[in-house]
């Protein structure tokens, strides 16, 4: 044989290369896959060997497996085969009992740390959700949360007044239409306009405009379709929102109308922050002052300004994260609500009998403007939301926190820095808590036990928990209120298995792909009968 043809049979430079480097790569996961199964601090805690040795497996689940979103159905199976303490991923720990709920979402001063994968794929690092340390996020919590306070809400039920009334024309002009209505894109365009105005002092005009409401809960939609993906790529968000979007604009309209709605709700809240920061330097100090005198400040960013954060928590940026942070954590959740209580109500007609007699009497009582305190003091009402919330159990995501100490669970020393989880369905659902768990049974908070109270956790609980529950309830008694009292409605092909019980996790609960959403038909509307 020539020597040329010796040369021609060894590998070139550049194959040598890519040899080495896949053998190095090779050599590099093995060794870790060795690391996390043997040495890792949590090598001894139980849960498949597949999921202690990479986050794939979650992919899997997650991204692979249909219909998406299956991790959270994967996760109670491995609860049932390794017990109550399980590791799902190889730097994660899951806890399903009730009991270690208020030791893990302790209240202040026990510290909790966020964990940074399960906050960054919102890409608000600024806002309260995002927030990753315990000191921070009580300082920029603390600032806000006059916003948020039962005073504050209930000195605003005229503010919300007029959205409820808008809600309830929109009810109006669906009597004996042909076209079902669709309720979480009618009470998402409610709960929206009620934010807007409430929060940030912009009369936003959903409710009136079908077709931008529509585009709206399109934009959310895609959003949660989104989250499986952002779960396991958090760090992409931010990367996507840090491109020039100006240039790409005319694209994203063509091709991705839905993403191209967020991204203007992103401009629309950068615009509100640079108008309420020109505006304040033109009104000065004196408004702050006089503010400072107001159960509810006058918007979020008031509210932000006349608190004792540092001057340079204050600024734009971080005014534009928190604003995003509410707009987004409000609107979907609370519309869900909405609509799920109204399937419930009226897939179970003797209870929305009951709670009809008492919503007419309360009205009848007030002439015809009853406050939230009173709608909240009626028995089966009160009850119905309670259990729509228990039912619902929104946020179906496992909730890492991370402790700075260690931690003890039944004899497991979990060390400091891991993050740990529950999700609220385990707690929520569970049969032993509340017998015949998946069942509408509004009657069952007539005579909770301390424990069932205890165990009502759709919020959250400790320093994490929802801010804006108070909201929430305020505008969810004056709306459901309303068009109960006024409206005779009748589901429209919608059923629980298709429509209402979550199949999906995508953060929020998710129905069924092939979910048309909760739909009714306005059979007749009383005030025109009475006219
Ligand atoms: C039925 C309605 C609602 C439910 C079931 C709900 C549930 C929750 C839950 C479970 C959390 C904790 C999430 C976590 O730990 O990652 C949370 C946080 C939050 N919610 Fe709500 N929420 C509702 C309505 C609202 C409304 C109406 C607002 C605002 C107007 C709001 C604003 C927030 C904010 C800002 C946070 C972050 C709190 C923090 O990190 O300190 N929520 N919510």
């Amino acid at each position: 044989m020539e020597s040329a043809d010796i040369f021609r049979h060894l590998p070139s430079s550049n194959t040598t290369w890519l040899l080495a480097l896949l053998c190095a790569l090779t050599l590099y996961m093995l060794s870790m896959c060795v690391y996390r199964l043997l040495f890792h601090p949590l090598a001894r805690f139980p849960g498949p060997k597949l999921a202690a040795t990479t986050k794939w497996y979650e992919f899997y689940y997650d991204i692979l497996k249909s219909p998406g979103g299956q991790f959270f159905h994967k996760l109670s199976q491995m609860h049932d085969q390794y017990g109550p303490i399980v590791r799902p991923n190889p730097s994660e720990i899951h806890i399903r009992d009730p009991g270690f709920f208020d030791v893990l979402y302790a209240a202040n001063p026990t510290k909790r740390n966020k964990y940074l994968p399960s906050t960054e794929m919102a890409a608000l690092p600024l806002g309260i959700h995002g927030t990753i340390s315990h000191d921070t996020h009580r300082r920029r919590r603390v600032a806000i949360s006059p916003m948020f306070s039962k005073r504050a809400v209930t000195s605003a039920q005229d503010l919300i007044q007029p959205h409820v009334h808008k809600l309830v024309e929109v009810f109006a002009a669906n009597v004996d239409s042909l076209e079902a209505l669709n309720l979480q894109t009618t009470f998402l365009a409610y709960t929206t306009d009620v934010i807007y105005d409430y929060m940030f002092g912009i009369k936003t005009n959903y409710q009136n405009n079908k077709q931008e409401a529509e585009a709206w809960r399109q934009s959310m939609e895609a959003v949660a379709q989104a989250t499986p993906f952002s779960k396991q790529f958090p760090w992409l968000n931010a990367k996507l929102l840090a491109l020039p979007h100006a240039l790409f604009r005319p694209l994203l309209n063509r091709f991705l109308p839905d993403i191209a709605g967020l991204l203007e709700t992103h401009s629309v809240m950068m615009q509100t922050v640079s108008n309420y920061v020109s505006e304040q330097s033109k009104t000065g100090l004196g408004e702050i002052a006089e503010e400072k005198e107001k159960i509810k400040p006058k918007t979020l960013f008031h509210a932000i300004d006349r608190s004792q954060l540092a001057g340079d928590e204050k600024n734009p940026q971080r005014m534009y994260q928190e604003g995003l942070t509410v707009l987004f954590a409000g609107g979907e959740t609370g519309s869900r609500l909405l609509a799920h209580t109204m399937f419930h109500l009226l897939d179970n007609p003797d209870i929305l009998e009951k709670v009809k007699d008492e919503i007419a009497g309360v009205y009848r009582s007030s002439n015809g403007s009853p406050e939230v305190k009173m709608l909240e003091r009626l028995p089966w009402f009160s009850a119905s939301i309670r259990e729509s919330l228990r039912l619902r159990a929104a946020t179906t995501s496992r909730l890492p926190l991370i402790s700075t100490k260690d931690l003890v669970y039944k004899g497991w020393t979990i060390p400091a820095g891991t993050p740990i989880s529950m999700s609220h369905p385990d707690i929520l659902h569970n049969n032993d808590i509340f017998p015949e768990a998946l069942k509408f049974k509004p009657d069952r908070w007539f005579n909770a036990t301390d424990f069932q109270n205890r165990m009502f956790v759709p919020f959250g609980k400790g320093t994490r928990m929802c801010i804006g529950m108070e909201f929430a309830y305020g505008e969810m008694y004056m709306s459901l209120a309303a068009v109960l009292n006024r409206f005779e409605l009748e589901l429209f092909d919608t059923t629980w298995e298709r429509d209402v019980a979550y199949s999906r996790d995508c953060f929020l609960g998710e129905p069924s792909k092939s979910s048309l959403g909760i739909r009714v038909k306005v059979l007749i509307d009383k005030a025109a009968k009475r006219d």
